[in-house]
C-alpha cells in the first residue's frame, strides 16, 4: 500500500472519534520549532578567541565531523532542515557571531556580526532566536555573571546582554518575525551558601538595568532561563525558578522552562496550564535529562508527548514558544537535529489526533474509566501512516528514509573536514 493508502485508512479510525486529521496537519506546518544551532558543534562557538566550554554544562563524545566555521555549521542545518517536515527558526548563541578575523569582546557585539546569519535566514524563509552567552569565558571563570560581587564584572555581562538584546532587535526588524532572546546564567555556588538573598538581588538589579531600555516586541521577546543545579553549582543557583518566575510575572518577561532544569521527577508538562493563566506566553527548552542535566537528543517518550499534548489542548500553539535544547557528541550531529526535531513534531502531532474534547469531558463526568481506556487504545491506533503522510507532503524523507541521507552527506562532506 501507498503511504497515501495508508493515511486513508488510518484517518478513518481517528474520525471515528471525531478527530479531523486534515485540519490537525494544518495546524501542524504553522508550528515553527527553534533548532538550537549549537548541536552542530559542539557548543564550540565562532570567537576568535575561543575558550573552553564552561558554566557548568558538558558535551560527550568525539564523532568526527563537527562543524568548525559558520558555512560549515549552516550547511549542516541546511542539511537537517531538509530532513525536518515544516518551517523552522534557528536558534543562535552570541559566540556564533563572525568577526572577519578580529577579536570583539562580548559587550561589543554589534548586529553586523550577524549578518551572513541575517542574509541565509532570508534565503531559506527563516526566523532566527538568539541567546547571550555567560559562560566560556575568562570572566564568567569563577561561574559568576549576573550576580557577581565584582561591580565591573557584572557591568560588562550587562552591556552583552543588552548588546544581545539589540541583536535580537535587529533580527525581528530584518526577518519579519519577533526574536527570542534568552539570558541564561551559570550563577551558583558548589556548596551551601551562607547568604542566598544578596546573588538574587544583584541579579534582580541587573535585570532592570539589561531591560530598562523598552525594545518593540515585534522585533524582540526577552525570556529568563531557570535551572536548579549545574556542574559546580550543585547546591545553589541564584536565578532558579521561583527567582525567574517572579521576576517574569512582575516585569512582563517571558519565563523559559529548560525541561533538564528540574528536581529529576519534576516534570514542565505539569507547569504550562497552571503558567499560561498568569502569562500570555512562555517559552521550552526541550531537552532529555537522563539523571542529571544531561541534554541528550530527545525521544518520543512519555514526557514529550504530555508535552505535546499541554500545548495542544490548552490551544497554546502560539503561546509556547518551543525551542530545543540538547547536544550530544557521540553520534552524527545532523541526526542528532534530525531526530530530536522530528520528534518534538510528532509529539505534537500525536496531541493533534487525540480526541481531546471527549477526553476532557469525560474527566469532567468523572468518567475516569473510559479517559484511561482512550488514552491507552490511542497508544496503538496508526499514528505512523499519519506521520508518512505528513512527511511526504511537506517532501521531506518517510521514515527512516532521512538516515540514508545523512549517510551520503557524512561520506561525502562531514567525514572530509
Ligand atoms: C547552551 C544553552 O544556552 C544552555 O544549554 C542553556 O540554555 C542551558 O540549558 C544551560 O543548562
Ligand atoms: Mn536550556
Amino acid at each position: 500500500m501507498s503511504v497515501k493508502e495508508n493515511f486513508e485508512k488510518a484517518k478513518l479510525d481517528y474520525e471515528r472519534w471525531g478527530v479531523n486529521v486534515e485540519e490537525a496537519l494544518e495546524k501542524l506546518k504553522s508550528v515553527p520549532i527553534s533548532i538550537h544551532c549549537w548541536q552542530g558543534d559542539d557548543i564550540g562557538g565562532f570567537e576568535v578567541n575561543q575558550q573552553e566550554l564552561s558554566g557548568g554544562i558538558d558535551v560527550t563524545g568525539n564523532y568526527p565531523g563537527k562543524a568548525t566555521n559558520p558555512e560549515q555549521l549552516r550547511s549542516d542545518i541546511e542539511k537537517a532542515l531538509s530532513l525536518i517536515p515544516g518551517k523552522h527558526r534557528i536558534n543562535l548563541h552570541a559566540i556564533y557571531g563572525e568577526t572577519n578575523g578580529e577579536v570583539v569582546e562580548r559587550d561589543e557585539i554589534k548586529p553586523e556580526h550577524f549578518e551572513n546569519w541575517v542574509n541565509w535566514a532570508k534565503q531559506h524563509g527563516i526566523g532566527l532566536d538568539f541567546n547571550p552567552t555567560l559562560f566560556s569565558h575568562p570572566k564568567a571563570e569563577d561561574g559568576l555573571t549576573l550576580a557577581h560581587p565584582d561591580k565591573e564584572t557584572r557591568d560588562f555581562w550587562i552591556r552583552h546582554c543588552i548588546a544581545s538584546r539589540k541583536i535580537g532587535e535587529y533580527f525581528g526588524k530584518e526577518l519579519g518575525t519577533p526574536a527570542l532572546t534568552n539570558i541564561w546564567i551559570p550563577d551558583g555556588y558548589k556548596d551551601i551558601p551562607s547568604d542566598r538573598l544578596t546573588p538574587r538581588q544583584r541579579l534582580k538589579d541587573s535585570l532592570d538595568e539589561i531591560f530598562k531600555e523598552e525594545i518593540d516586541e515585534k522585533y524582540n521577546i526577552d525570556a529568563v532561563e531557570s535551572k536548579l543545579f549545574g556542574i559546580g553549582s550543585e547546591a545553589y543557583v541564584v536565578g532558579s525558578h521561583e527567582f525567574y518566575l517572579g521576576y517574569a510575572l512582575k516585569n512582563n518577561k517571558l519565563c523559559l522552562l529548560d525541561t533538564g532544569h528540574y528536581h529529576p521527577t519534576e516534570v514542565v508538562s505539569n507547569k504550562i496550564s497552571a503558567m499560561l493563566l498568569y502569562s500570555d506566553q512562555l517559552a521550552l527548552h526541550v531537552s532529555r535529562p537522563v539523571r542529571w542535566d544531561s541534554d541528550h537528543v530527545i525521544v518520543l517518550d512519555d514526557e514529550l508527548r504530555e508535552i505535546g499534548l499541554e500545548i495542544v489542548r490548552n490551544d497554546a500553539l502560539d503561546k509556547v514558544m518551543i525551542g530545543l535544547d540538547f547536544f550530544d557528541a557521540s553520534i552524527n550531529r545532523v541526526a542528532a537535529w534530525t531526530i530530536g526535531t522530528r520528534n518534538m513534531i510528532k509529539s505534537l502531532l500525536y496531541a493533534l489526533l487525540l480526541p481531546n474534547d471527549t477526553l476532557k469531558q469525560f474527566q469532567e463526568e468523572g468518567n475516569f474509566t473510559d479517559r484511561l481506556a482512550l488514552f491507552e487504545e490511542f497508544k496503538t491506533y496508526p499514528f505512523g501512516a499519519i506521520w508518512d503522510y505528513y512527511c511526504e507532503q511537506m517532501e521531506v524523507p518517510v521514515k527512516e528514509a532521512w538516515l540514508d541521507e545523512v549517510k551520503t552527506y557524512e561520506k561525502e562532506v562531514l567525514s572530509k573536514r
